[in-house]
């Protein structure tokens, strides 16, 4: 392997420190330690796992856990009820609508009732049409945690060409617009894109967020690029991504692994917005430490 491994479990080591560290600081200077509702419905297996994560390592940070849990045939009017009871509570900093929610439910419509200053996923139409128009706001945690390691890893964008596969509202679409917002020539490919592998091949920076295992090969990328793959994927030999990791790490630049590459930096992201969220509502000003 010639490409320079991006490390996104020590990034987000640190990152989740730093958090911890202004946790201490806002309830030192006689503020409240922030409050994340997770919100679980239903028992999907994977993301049992990925609520398990975000309580345990929320709690690590010295935030509280008001984690709340759903089953699977709850109707929408409940759901809606609960995230309500949520956005009315001042203990409640942050809310987490763990996706995908069970299919009978409007997920958007439940999202559409966490106030955008509670919204630590970054998901409301509020807040993405901060994104858009390059104001502050909440961020979307995935696509924040590419930009981080990014910056960690010092890789330049302005003037870059950078290449999103996958237009989703959880990941392509921020991914694109962080990226414009730090001056990089931004394209968005998805399933109708013409050869794929040519417009990848123009990347310097290339996000693969298509949700197809191995869909971004060799071919795909051009010597030296950064390529963060987003993709998780369960199969017979565990965990793997978007991005043929063997054959592309002889071509890249630097490369994310699956797992340990942007995986855990979602999670980190998510308790820094919700550091954010809190510091906000408590009317303490933003300092270095998150
Ligand atoms: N409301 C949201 N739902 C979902 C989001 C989200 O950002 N907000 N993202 C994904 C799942 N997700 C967090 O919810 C998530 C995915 C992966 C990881 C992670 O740490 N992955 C590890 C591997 C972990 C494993 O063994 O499975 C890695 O890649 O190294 C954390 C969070 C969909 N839903």
């Amino acid at each position: 392997m010639t490409a320079r491994l991006i490390d996104g479990t020590a990034v987000a080591r640190k990152v989740r420190e730093d958090v911890g560290r202004g946790v201490e600081e806002l309830v030192a200077g006689g503020g409240v330690a922030p409050g994340l509702a997770t919100v679980l419905i239903g028992d999907d297996p994977a993301s049992e796992v990925y609520v398990r994560n975000k309580r345990r390592l929320s709690v690590q940070a010295g935030m509280q856990d008001l984690h709340r849990h759903l089953p699977g045939d709850v109707d929408q009017a409940t759901a809606a009820a609960l995230v309500d009871e949520l956005a009315a509570d001042p203990a409640v900093s942050g809310i987490l609508l763990q996706l995908p929610t069970p299919e009978h439910l409007d997920s958007d419509a439940l999202i559409a009732r966490i106030p955008p200053d509670k919204d630590v996923d970054g998901l409301t139409t509020s807040n993405a049409g901060l994104l858009a128009q390059g104001r502050p706001g909440l961020r979307p945690c995935t696509p924040a945690g590419v930009m981080t390691l990014l910056e960690e890893y010092d890789v330049p964008l302005s003037g870059a060409e950078a290449v999103v596969v996958g237009r989703s509202v959880l990941v392509g679409k921020p991914m694109a617009q962080l990226l414009l917002a730090q001056n990089a020539t931004v394209t968005i490919c998805h399933s109708r894109t013409r050869d794929l592998a040519e417009v990848c091949r123009r990347a310097d920076v290339l996000v693969v967020a298509a949700g197809i295992p191995g869909i971004v090969g060799a071919d795909a990328v051009k010597p030296g690029a950064t390529v963060i793959d987003v993709g998780i994927h369960r199969g017979e030999n565990g965990l793997r991504g978007d991005v043929e990791f063997d054959e592309v790490a002889e071509v890249a630049g630097a490369i994310t692994p699956v797992p340990g590459g942007v995986g855990p930096m979602t999670i980190a992201m998510l308790l820094a917005n919700t550091l954010t969220a809190a510091r906000a509502q408590q009317g303490m000003p933003e300092n270095e430490a998150g």
